[in-house]
C-alpha cells in the first residue's frame, strides 16, 4: 500500500537562501507523525509544498500515491488541511461558518456539521458569533471544518500555538480522538517538543531548512531521560557531523 504521504528530496530556497533543502518524509496510514523544529527551520514551507500552496524547485510530494504538483485533485481528495491561522467570518456564529463551509463539499449536510461540531466539543457554543470565541475556540472551529469531508489525512500547521496549557490539551485530546473514531492519519507541525511527546507515534525533526532524523518517538528517545534531551542530543550530533564536514 502507498504511503499517506511521501516527500522525496524536495528543495525550495528563497532568494535570501533560507529554505528548505532536500527534505524526505514518510507518513503510513494510522499515524500521529509530529513535524518538529524550531522557529524559522522550514515546516511552513515544506507544509504549503505539500498541500500545493507553493512549489518545490526540486523534488516531488505524493499524496496517497497522486503528485500534489501534476495530480493536485486526486492527491487533496482525502485532505484536510489547517495552515497558519484558521479563518472564519467573525460576524457569523460557528455553526453559520460550518454550514457556508459544507456547501463546498457535495454530500456533506447538517448531519456531518452537527457530528463535527459535537467532536471539537462546540455545542454550547455554536450559535455565538466568532468574534467572541477564545483563540483556542477558533481552533476547535478550524478544525471542524477541515473535517468537514471526513478526510483520510489531516496537516495541522502549529494547532496548539498561541493556546494556554487547557487550550493545547483540548486540541490534544481531540486530535486524539479524530485519530480514534475517524481513523485519520496526522501530519503536525511544532516547535513544542513535549506536545510531541504526549501526542505523537513518529518524528520528523528539522533544522536549519534539513531534516536531521526520522523515526518512531521510541527509538529515538532511546537511551535519554526524555525527548528534549533526545532532540539537544541530536542537534549536537549535527553540528559536530558539519564542523568536520
Ligand atoms: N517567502 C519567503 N521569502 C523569504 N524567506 C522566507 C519566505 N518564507 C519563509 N522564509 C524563510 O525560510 C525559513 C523557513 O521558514 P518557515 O516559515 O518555513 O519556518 P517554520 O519552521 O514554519 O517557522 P515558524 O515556526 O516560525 O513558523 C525561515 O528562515 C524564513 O525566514
Amino acid at each position: 500500500m502507498n504511503p499517506v504521504v511521501e516527500i522525496n528530496h524536495v528543495t525550495k530556497i528563497f532568494p535570501n537562501l533560507r529554505g528548505i533543502h532536500d527534505v524526505s518524509m514518510k507518513v503510513q496510514r494510522g499515524d500521529i507523525y509530529g513535524f518538529f523544529g524550531p522557529n524559522g527551520a522550514g515546516k511552513t514551507t515544506v507544509m504549503k509544498i505539500m498541500t500545493g500552496l507553493a512549489r518545490a524547485q526540486q523534488g516531488e510530494v505524493k499524496l496517497f500515491g497522486f503528485d500534489v504538483s501534476t495530480q493536485h485533485e486526486q492527491a487533496m481528495a482525502k485532505v484536510g488541511a489547517l495552515i497558519e491561522t484558521a479563518e472564519a467570518y467573525t460576524y457569523m456564529s460557528g455553526r453559520r461558518n460550518l454550514e457556508l463551509a459544507a456547501r463546498l463539499y457535495p454530500g456533506v449536510g447538517k448531519e456531518r456539521v452537527d457530528e463535527v461540531i459535537e467532536l471539537v466539543g462546540l455545542t454550547p457554543f455554536q450559535h455565538e458569533k466568532v468574534a467572541r470565541y477564545s483563540l483556542g475556540m477558533k481552533q476547535r472551529l478550524g478544525l471542524a471544518a477541515a473535517i468537514l469531508s471526513k478526510p483520510e489525512l489531516l496537516i495541522l500547521d502549529e494547532p496548539t500555538n498561541g493556546l494556554d496549557i487547557e487550550g493545547m490539551v483540548h486540541i490534544r485530546e481531540i486530535i486524539l480522538k479524530l485519530a480514534r473514531e475517524e481513523r485519520i492519519t496526522f501530519f503536525i507541525s511544532s516547535h513544542l517538543i513535549h506536545e510531541m511527546e504526549l501526542m505523537c507515534n513518529r518524528l520528523g525533526i528539522i533544522h536549519h531548512g534539513k531534516l536531521i532524523r526520522e523515526g518512531r518517538i521510541t527509538d529515538i528517545m532511546a537511551g535519554s531521560p526524555s525527548l528534549e534531551a533526545a532532540y539537544l542530543r541530536e542537534i549536537q550530533g549535527n553540528r559536530g557531523l558539519a564542523a568536520h564536514a
